[in-house]
C-alpha cells in the first residue's frame, strides 16, 4: 500500500498512537523530524502546534497537512512515526509503506536559523540539560528578556518542551540570536563529549578487546531470563519503555526521561559525582532496563560515547570470596582480554570518561554501602564490596560513569551524597501495559482478549503497572481468561495463578486423581519454599547444588520452571540456580511459612514486628527466631542480614496475608491441618491490628485550633496492603475503627494504582470524613478509579503532581457528585485540558456545598474557562478557585469574571500566569466592584500594563472588604509601581 493511502486509512490508529499517552511529546518529536527534513515549513508548524489547543486537534491538523503533500511527505511522516514510536508497529499499525530513513538530510542550509531547524531533533536533546546556560547566554547577549526566559521555563513544560520553546523563541528573534545559541551549543558539546574532544584513536588491542566485550555483552543481554524456559523471545521483541522520572531533589524534574538521559546532563545534582542511581520497587524493571542499556550499547545503537561497558550483577558478586583488584574485577567478571592486558587496562585507567560500569541490584549485596575503607589504587586488591563502594564514591577510577540500580529502601544518606543524580523507575504507564501485552502475544486476538479482561478488572490493571505482574498476567493468559471476572484482585492471586500454571502445565498430565493441584505438588512447594525461606534469611538469591540438596529440591522440582540456571558463575564448575524473580522467591517463602509443619510459632509475629523496630536488629531478630535453629552458621549469616532485606520481608509478609485469606482456604485442605491455618490467620490478624494501633498511637495531638493530622510513617502503606491482600472487610474495619484524624497526609509515599486500591479498601471504613492528601505520588487515572470506593469518606482530596488526565477526572467527578462530604479538590500539576472542565462545571452546578477547586498548572485555555463559567454562574458555595499557570487568556478571564461578578461566596481567586492582559483586568474589575465576598485576587504575571491596573484601582474605590490584589511581574515600570502602591496599599507588588 502507498504511504499516502496508509496515512489516510490508519488515521484513527495514528492519532491514537500519537496522543493516547496524553503527552504531547510524541507529536512534537515527529514535528521536529518533519521540520528538520524540510517536509514542514515553519508556517505549517505554527498551524499544527497551537498552544492550549487539544492534543488530538493538533495531531489531526498535522495529518490534514501531511496527506495532501504527497507520497514522499507521507513516507517521511511514517518513518518519523516509526522512529518516535517503534512499538506502534507491534500494535497492528502498518508503517511499512516507508522506505526512507529519517535523519539523512544533507545539510544544505547556510543561515544559523536554518542550521537550528535542520538539526532540531538533535538540538532538542542537547539543550534539555542546559536550558539555564542557553538562556543566560541569550540574556547576556541582549536577545532575550526575563519574560522570554519565563515563557521558556514555564513549569508545565517538560525539559524537551522547554528546549523546543527555546528554539522557537530564538527563531522569532532573528539570525543573531540563532548565532548565539549555535555558539553556545557548540561550546557545550565540546566540553561534554569525550570522544569528540579527544579525537581519539584507541590502540588496536583496545579495539579488539572492545569487539570481544561487545559480543559478550550482546550475548548476555539478548534474551530475558523470564522468557528463557519456553519461548525464546528477544529483549528487542518484548522491551517496553517503563516510566522514568528524576527524583524529587533533582532539577528539571518534570516530564518523561529517556534511557539516554540516564547518562546525560539532565537532573544532575552533584557535578563532582559520577554515579547515577536508578531506584524502583521490586519488579519495576530495573534489571531489564539495565539489560536494555547494555544491549543498545552492544548494538551501537546508543551510548556511543562509551568505548567500554562493564556490566556487573551484585547478586553474582556476592559469591566472590577472593580479594581482587579493579583490573581483575573487570577482566575476570566481565571479559578477558586475549592479549596485552596491561596495556588495555592502562588505556582504561587513562580514559575514565570512555568507560561505563553498571551494577545491578545494590540492595542484594550482602554488605551495606559504607565509605569507611578508602582505596585509590586500581591495582590494589580488596574484597569485592570494598572495590564496589570505592568505585561508586569515585575514590577509585574517578571519572568512570557508574549506573547502579537498587530498591529505594536500600538507599541511605551515605550513598546519596555520592550520587550525580537519582532516577526513579515507576513501572509501566497504562499505554505501556497495552503495548507490552501486544508484544507478548503474537496472536492479536489473544492480546485483545487479555487487554479486555484487564479493562474489566481495574484492580488487576493497576497491578499490571508493575512489569513483573504484567509478565505473569500475560504468561498465564489461559488461567486469566478462564477465571471469573473480578476474581483476580490481589498480588497473591496473581502469584497463585503462575503457581498453578507452572505446576499444572509442566508436570506429567494428572497423576493422582482427586487431589487438589497444590496437594498433588505439595512436596515440590515445600522444597522450593524452604530454599526460598532460608535464602531470604541469608541474603541468598543464588543457590548451589548443596543448597538444593539440603532443602530436598529434586530434578523434578527444578523442572517445574520456578528455578532457572544462573549463567556465568565464575567460582565453580557446578550448576547454580536462582528463582525466576526474587518476588517468586518471596512467594515460596510465604508458602513455606503457612504450610510447613516446621514453622515456629514466633515466625509470623516476628515477620510483622518489622515496622518501628530498628532496622538491623529487626532482621537479626527475625531470622534468629525463624531460621534453622540448630545451625550456628545460619545465625551468623542472619546477623549479617541487613536493613535492605526489609523490602523482601515485607513482600513475603504480604503474601502470607494473601495466602491466609479466607478466599484461599480451600487450597490448603489436606495440605495443612485447618486448625493450624486458623491459628496462623489469627496470628496475622492480631499482628495487623497491633501494627495499625501502634501507628495511630504515634500521631501527635493537634495544636489548638489545628486539625488532627496523620503523616504516614514508613510501614503504613505496607500494612494497608497486607490488609488488602487478606480481602476481609472485618479486618479492614477493625484496623481503622479507632482512627480519629481529620487529615491523612500520604505525600511522597510512592503510591501508585495498587496502593490506591488497598487504601480505598481500608479507608472506606473510616467513621468520620477525612482530607486525603496524596500529592506527589503516581496515582494516575487508574489509581483515581481505584480511589472511588472511599470517596464518600473524603471531604477533600489533594492530588498534586500525579499524572492525572481528563479521563481520570471524568470518572472521579461522576462519583464525587454523589458524595455529600466531598467539598475540596486540588489538582495542580497534572495533565488536564479543557476536556475536564465540563465535568467540573457539572460538579459546581450540582454540589451547592462545594468549597474549593484548584486546577493550577494544567493546560486549560479560554474554552475551558468558558465551560467552568457555566458552572460558576449557578454555584453558590465556592470559596477558593485556583487556576494559576493555565492559559485562559483575556477571553477566559472575561468569561470567568462575568460568571463570578456577583458572587457572594468566593473569597480567593488566582489567575497567576494566565496571560489575562488588560482586557482580562478590565473584566475582573467587575468582580471587585460587585462581589460582596472576594478578599484576595492573584494576578501576578499576567502581562497587565498601567491601563489594566487603572481598571482595578477604580473598582477598588467601590470595595471595602477586599484585602489584596497581587500584581507582581506585570508590565509596569518601577516608577509606575511606586506611584500605584501609593494609591491603594491593597495592590501588592
Ligand atoms: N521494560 C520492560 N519490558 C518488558 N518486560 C519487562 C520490563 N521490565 C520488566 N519486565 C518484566 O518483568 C520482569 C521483572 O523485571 P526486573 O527483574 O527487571 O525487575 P527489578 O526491578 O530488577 O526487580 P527486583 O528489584 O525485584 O530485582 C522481567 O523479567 C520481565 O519479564
Amino acid at each position: 500500500m502507498f504511504a499516502q493511502e496508509l496515512v489516510l486509512k490508519q488515521r484513527t490508529e495514528i492519532l491514537d498512537a500519537l496522543c493516547s499517552s496524553g503527552s504531547a511529546e510524541h507529536l512534537e518529536r515527529v514535528l521536529d523530524i518533519l521540520l528538520a527534513q524540510g517536509e514542514l515549513v515553519w508556517e505549517d508548524y505554527l498551524n499544527v502546534q497551537v498552544a492550549g489547543r487539544a492534543l488530538y486537534t493538533n495531531a489531526r491538523q498535522l495529518l490534514n497537512l501531511v496527506h495532501p503533500k504527497g507520497v514522499s511527505t507521507c513516507e517521511l511522516f511514517l518513518s518519523a512515526l516509526k522512529q518516535v514510536l517503534p512499538e506502534v508497529q507491534q500494535s497492528g499499525l502498518t508503517l511499512s509503506g516507508c522506505s526512507l530513513t529519517v535523519g539523512q538530510k544533507e545539510e544544505a542550509q547556510n543561515t544559523p536559523s536554518q542550521t537550528l531547524l535542520a538539526r532540531r531533533p538533535n538540538f532538542v536533546n542537547k539543550l534539555q540539560g542546559c536550558i539555564d546556560g542557553a538562556l543566560e547566554a541569550l540574556v547576556a547577549s541582549g536577545h532575550f528578556s526575563s519574560g522570554d526566559c519565563k515563557e521558556v521555563q514555564l513549569p508545565v513544560h517538560t525539559p524537551s518542551q522547554q528546549a523546543r520553546r527555546l528554539l522557537d523563541h530564538v527563531r522569532s528573534k532573528g539570525e543573531s540570536a540563532a548565532t548565539v545559541l549555535l555558539r553556545f551549543i557548540q561550546q557545550t558539546q565540546e566540553c561534554e563529549s569525550p570522544l569528540n574532544q579527544e579525537t581519539l584513536t584507541p590502540p588496536k588491542e583496545a579495539l579488539k578487546y572492545q569487539k570481544k566485550l561487545i559480543s559478550s555483552v550482546s550475548a548476555h543481554s539478548f534474551f530475558l531470563s523470564t522468557y528463557g524456559g519456553t519461548s525464546h523471545m528477544s529483549l528487542d521483541d518484548i522491551y517496553t519503555e517503563g516510566e522514568l522520572e528524576l527524583a524529587q531533589h533533582c532539577p528539571n524534574m518534570q516530564g518523561p526521561l529517556g534511557l539516554e538521559d540516564i547518562v546525560g546532563t539532565t537532573g544532575t545534582v552533584n557535578e563532582d559525582a559520577d554515579t547515577v542511581l536508578i531506584s524502583g520497587e521490586a519488579g519495576s524493571g530495573k534489571s531489564t532496563l539495565l539489560q536494555r542499556l547494555h544491549l543498545l550499547w552492544a548494538q551501537r545503537a546508543a551510548f556511543h560515547d562509551f568505548l567500554f561497558l562493564f556490566p556487573f550483577s551484585c547478586r553474582k558478586l556476592n559469591a566472590e570470596q577472593r580479594e581482587l583488584s579493579v583490573q581483575e574485577l573487570l577482566f575476570q567478571h566481565c571479559c578477558w582480554p586475549d592479549r596485552q592486558q596491561e596495556e588495555i587496562f592502562q588505556f582504561i585507567v587513562d580514559h575514565p570518561h570512555l568507560i561505563l560500569f553498571t551494577f545491578d541490584g545494590l540492595d542484594e549485596l550482602k554488605q551495606s554501602f559504607s565509605d569507611e575503607h578508602r582505596l585509590c589504587c586500581p591495582t590494589q586488591q580488596a574484597p569485592v564490596h570494598i572495590l564496589l563502594f570505592n568505585l561508586i564514591q569515585g575514590s577509585l577510577m574517578k571519572g568512570v560513569w557508574k549506573v547502579v540500580t537498587s530498591r529505594p529502601e536500600a538507599v541511605g544518606p551515605l550513598l546519596k551524597k555520592h550520587l550525580r543524580k537519582e532516577v526513579l523507575l515507576k513501572g509501566f504507564s497504562p499505554s505501556a501495559v497495552d503495548c507490552f501485552v501486544r508484544k507478548h502475544h503474537s496472536d492479536p486476538t489473544v492480546a485483545a482478549k487479555v487487554l479486555q479482561s484487564l479493562q474489566a478488572n481495574t484492580a488487576l490493571l493497576g497491578l499490571c503497572h508493575n512489569p513483573v505482574l504484567c509478565w505473569i498476567v500475560s504468561r498465564c493468559h489461559t488461567e486469566l481468561l478462564g477465571c471469573g471476572e473480578g476474581s483476580l484482585l490481589t498480588m497473591t492471586d496473581v502469584y497463585l495463578m503462575i503457581l498453578q500454571n507452572f505446576l499444572q502445565h509442566q508436570s506429567a498430565p494428572k497423576s493422582t486423581v482427586g487431589l487438589g493441584w497444590i496437594q498433588e505438588h505439595l512436596k515440590t512447594v515445600l522444597h522450593l519454599g524452604q530454599l526460598a525461606f532460608e535464602g531470604l534469611g541469608a541474603t541468598c538469591y543464588i543457590f548451589s547444588s548443596t543448597d538444593l540438596e539440603t532443602c530436598g529440591v529434586t530434578e523434578k522440582d527444578i523442572c517445574m520452571g520456578f528455578l532457572i540456571q544462573t549463567k556465568d558463575m565464575l567460582s565453580t564448575q557446578s550448576k547454580h540456580y536462582e528463582f525466576l524473580h526474587v518476588t517468586i522467591q518471596c512467594f515460596f517463602a510465604a508458602l513455606y511459612i503457612i504450610l510447613s509443619s516446621d514453622t515456629q510459632r514466633s515466625t509470623i509475629p516476628k515477620l510483622f514486628e518489622m515496622q518501628g523496630v530498628s532496622e538491623t536488629c529487626l532482621c537479626c531478630s527475625f531470622f534468629r527466631a525463624c531460621l534453622t535453629h540448630d545451625d550456628p552458621q545460619g545465625c551468623v549469616e542472619a546477623e549479617e542480614a541487613r536493613a535492605v532485606e526489609i523490602p523482601n520481608l515485607q513482600i513475603t509478609a504480604m503474601f502470607v496475608c494473601g495466602l491466609l485469606s479466607q478466599r484461599h482456604h480451600h487450597l490448603w485442605h489436606h495440605c495443612c491441618p485447618s486448625a493450624t491455618i486458623q491459628k496462623r490467620v489469627n496470628q496475622v490478624s492480631r499482628c495487623l491490628s497491633k501494627g495499625m494501633q501502634k501507628h495511630f498511637q504515634s500521631i501527635p495531638q493537634p495544636v489548638e485550633g489545628e486539625k488532627k493530622s496523620m503523616h504516614a510513617m514508613p510501614g503504613f502503606i505496607w500494612l494497608i496492603k497486607c490488609i488488602y491482600e487478606m480481602q476481609e472487610g472485618k479486618i479492614a474495619k477493625d484496623a481503622v475503627s479507632k482512627l480519629e484524624v481529620d487529615h491523612l497526609k500520604l505525600t511522597y509515599c510512592n503510591i501508585g494504582p495498587v496502593e490506591c486500591t488497598a487504601l480505598a479498601f481500608v479507608l472506606q471504613h473510616l467513621r468520620s470524613p477525612v482530607g486525603l492528601e496524596l500529592d506527589n505520588n503516581s496515582v494516575g487515572d487508574v489509581g483515581v478509579e481505584q480511589l472511588l470506593p472511599c470517596m464518600h469518606i473524603c471531604n477533600s482530596l489533594y492530588l498534586r503532581n500525579n499524572n492525572i488526565t481528563d479521563e481520570g477526572i471524568s470518572r472521579l467527578i461522576t462519583k464525587a457528585i454523589q458524595c455529600d462530604n466531598f467539598r475540596k479538590i486540588a489538582l495542580f500539576n497534572n495533565k488536564l485540558t479543557d476536556a475536564c472542565t465540563q465535568h467540573f462545571s457539572l460538579l459546581l452546578k450540582t454540589k451547592q456545598n462545594f468549597l474549593a477547586l484548584r486546577l493550577g498548572n494544567n493546560n486549560i485555555t479560554a474554552e475551558g474557562a468558558r465551560q467552568l463559567a457555566e458552572g460558576l454562574k449557578v454555584n453558590r458555595s465556592l470559596q477558593h478557585l485556583g487556576l494559576w499557570g493555565n492559559r485562559i487568556g483575556d477571553a477566559g478571564a472575561v468569561a470567568l469574571a462575568s460568571a463570578l461578578e456577583h458572587s457572594k461566596s468566593l473569597l480567593w481567586f488566582s489567575l497567576v500566569g494566565n496571560g489575562v492582559g488588560n482586557a482580562g483586568a478590565c473584566a475582573l474589575a467587575n468582580i471587585i466592584k460587585n462581589s460582596t465576598s472576594l478578599e484576595e485576587l492573584w494576578l501576578t504575571e499576567n502581562c497587565i500594563t498601567k491601563t489594566g491596573v487603572e481598571y482595578l484601582i477604580q473598582a477598588l474605590e467601590y470595595n471595602t472588604h477586599m484585602k489584596s490584589i497581587w500584581l507582581r511581574n506585570n508590565e509596569l515600570s518601577l516608577e509606575e509601581v511606586e506611584e500605584i502602591k501609593k494609591r491603594d496599599p491593597r495592590l501588592i507588588f
